[in-house]
């Protein structure tokens, strides 16, 4: 999310698009990026990353596909090419520079021209950050992360990226990172971001800055304390298992199942019961409310994109059908928004329970009760703002991560039954419990590098808010930065077998990973003092959910279906879908354990033992801690 940002990327029309299963129909999905289109940086390549399960596609469709494909790749070749041989390159003056392309040009790799130099640049008085500039041949609408790859490998950690008049500074180095979002986080703002979610989320935590982010993540972080995270376990459970009766009757009759506007709707119920308890109850219903929520989701993946902003023409957002709509949409959610909140009031008026620290009413465990029982001063507007934003930023993020998760699983088959051995050993038969979150070390590990690969969002956003140094650079006040997750999470200086989905890297006996204890090049969170405050929450929700889906059935993309490629809204989605075929899993019959008495005492003590090295070893991250 939002963090979250690029915001948004919903479904496209919920009535378009089946509630829950159907085979290889075109998902009307055409997520962009949020990257407003005329800041030109849009799409600059594209590329697919083209899924198979082993077999071969036998359809005329996919036959066009697979040589939609090849052009594809053929394309992104050509881009890489063109990137490498410093074509996009704005000249700079100074003879090291000009002997440095002629050499690049005659061949020399660029690890040696680096070494070479990174030197004369490390003894310039005043070094002038590398600039590349965008190509309009080159643009297209895909994911825009992709070239910024590419052009990172050329650059370095830190480049400018020229389109006409504007420009982007483009972080994928740690220790920048780590000034911008950490060391030196008061220098900067959320920039563009903020300005175009304004309409969404007015002044809630992720667009806001200065004085209202810090009196309103004062307000907000106490609220998702670790025992209600803990009673959101429940909650996960609980939707889950919806979750799961929908697969059990797909797999019975045979249908594949369109997994991505499923974990749409799963992580919609849940955000909805956590934050201010109401039930969507959107794998079931599609409801006037669920569509306005997408609605409003999909207008603001819209504006992020739109070359002019017409919306902000009076007259237009009366005329104008589909400004109507949006503005319907936002009052139902608004006035939903305040119906509950009286209800709350009402509550909170009548409960006996002294408010403290964790403080949590066991009927409606919601963070809106929290803050209205805290007996905080805001108004109306900026508690809806609040609930609107943490609304959007667990919903699309915890899918996302999902959707990516079973990709990547469907892609290594052996992780799937390591997976599914630990889940089967810790929770049997059962839902899962608070502890058990300590147990599925291998299930978090999963979840931990399918955020390594697929960080959601794969950028963070920020603009400076006063003259700066970062690395060897000076920077004015007012640059637009992109902080490139993708890239350092992807970087084959920073990681060994970078691309390689490969849960293992993570040690089971080691700390959660996070941001500290990786310096930077790990930021599925983001970091600082804007560090994700539902980080706790999101893992556990994933690690719930990935637990008892995969205990009960098999997952593999399906026969024919289209390739699973990237593109992105707030988060990186899907082109059309995650089509699988889903099958009931067989399991090995229970053997049973003999009683020993004389060695059940034994068995004990040394079980107890482990149980505290998990719990001191096992604990994930938390804003909180
Ligand atoms: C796997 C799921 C999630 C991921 C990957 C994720 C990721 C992030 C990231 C990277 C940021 C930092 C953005 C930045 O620095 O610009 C962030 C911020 C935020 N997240 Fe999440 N998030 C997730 C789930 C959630 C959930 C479930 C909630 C609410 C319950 C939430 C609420 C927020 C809020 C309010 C912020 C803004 C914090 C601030 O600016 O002070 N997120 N998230």
């Amino acid at each position: 999310m939002a963090g979250h940002f690029p915001l948004l990327r919903a479904p496209t029309s919920l009535s378009t698009r089946p509630l829950h299963i159907y085979s290889f129909k075109p998902t009307t999905t055409s997520f962009s990026s949020y990257i407003p289109r005329q800041s030109g940086l849009r799409g600059l390549s594209s590329v697919a990353f083209a899924c198979s399960n082993g077999r071969e596609p036998d359809s005329v469709d996919v036959g066009v596909k697979s040589v939609e494909r090849l052009q594809e790749e053929k394309r992104r070749a050509e881009l890489s090419a063109r990137i490498a041989s410093w074509e996009f390159t704005v000249e700079q003056s100074g003879f090291p520079f000009v002997v440095m392309k002629s050499l690049s040009k005659l061949g020399v790799p660029s690890a040696i021209l680096e070494f070479l130099f990174g030197w004369v640049d490390a003894h310039e008085e005043c070094a002038k950050i590398p600039e590349a500039k965008g190509s309009v041949s080159a643009i297209r609408s895909e994911a825009f992360f992709i070239p910024l790859y590419e052009l990172y490998l050329r650059y370095g950690g830190i480049f400018r990226l020229n389109f006409g008049p504007k420009s982007f500074l483009i972080v994928s180095d740690p220790s920048i990172s780590k000034h911008i979002l950490r060391d030196n986080s008061k220098a900067y703002s959320k920039g563009i971001l903020a300005e175009i979610l304004e309409f969404v989320m007015g002044t809630g935590l992720i667009p806001a800055d200065g004085e209202i982010w810090r009196v309103r993540r004062r307000a907000i972080v106490p609220a998702l304390h670790k025992k209600y995270v803990a009673a959101m376990i429940n909650l996960f459970g609980q939707a889950t298992d919806r979750l799961c009766k929908k697969l059990d009757a797909a797999a019975s009759d045979g249908e594949d199942v369109e997994m991505e506007s499923l974990f749409s709707r799963l992580t919609l119920d849940i955000i909805g019961k956590a934050v201010f308890n109401y039930d969507f109850d959107s794998l079931t219903n599609d409801t006037g409310i669920v569509e306005a929520v997408y609605t409003v989701l999909r207008e603001a993946e819209d504006r992020s994109v739109a070359p002019i902003p017409i919306w902000d023409i009076p007259i237009w957002k009366d005329i104008s059908p589909r400004q109507r709509k949006v503005a319907a949409s936002l009052k139902l959610i608004n006035d939903t928004l305040d119906d509950l909140i009286a209800i709350c009031k009402r509550m909170v008026d009548e409960e006996e329970l002294q408010f403290h620290e964790e403080y949590m009413n066991e009927q409606d465990p919601s963070i809106l009760h929290f803050l209205l029982a805290s007996g905080d001063d805001f108004s109306s507007k900026q508690l809806r703002d609040d609930l609107m934003t943490m609304l959007i930023a667990g919903h699309e993020t915890s899918a996302a991560v999902l959707t990516w998760t079973f990709y990547l699983l469907s892609k290594e088959p052996s992780v799937m039954s390591k997976l599914q051995e630990e889940v089967d050993s810790v929770l049997g038969d059962q839902f899962p419990t608070i502890e058990d979150m300590k147990k599925l070390k291998y299930t978090t590990r999963v979840i931990n590098e399918s955020l390594r690969l697929y960080p959601q969002p794969p950028v963070l956003i920020r603009r400076s808010l006063e003259d700066d140094v970062l690395g060897k650079y000076p920077i004015r006040r007012g640059e637009d930065i992109f902080i490139s997750v993708w890239n350092l999470h992807r970087s084959p200086k920073l990681w060994d077998d970078a691309s390689k989905f490969k849960p293992e890297r993570w040690p089971l006996d080691g700390p959660n990973p996070n941001e500290t204890n990786q310096n930077f090049r790990y930021l599925p969170f983001g970091g600082g003092p804007r560090k994700c405050v539902g980080d706790l929450f999101a893992s556990y929700e994933t690690v719930v959910a990935l637990a008892m889906l995969v205990r009960q059935f098999n997952f593999q993309l399906a026969v024919g279906a289209p390739p699973v490629e990237m593109t992105t809204g707030a988060t990186i989605h899907t082109t059309d879908g995650l089509n699988m075929t889903v099958t009931k899993r067989i399991k090995p019959p229970i053997v049973p354990v003999l009683e020993m008495p004389t060695l059940k005492m034994d068995s004990s003590v040394s079980l107890l033992k482990e149980d505290t090295l998990l719990c001191q070893e096992g604990e994930v991250s938390s804003t909180h801690s």
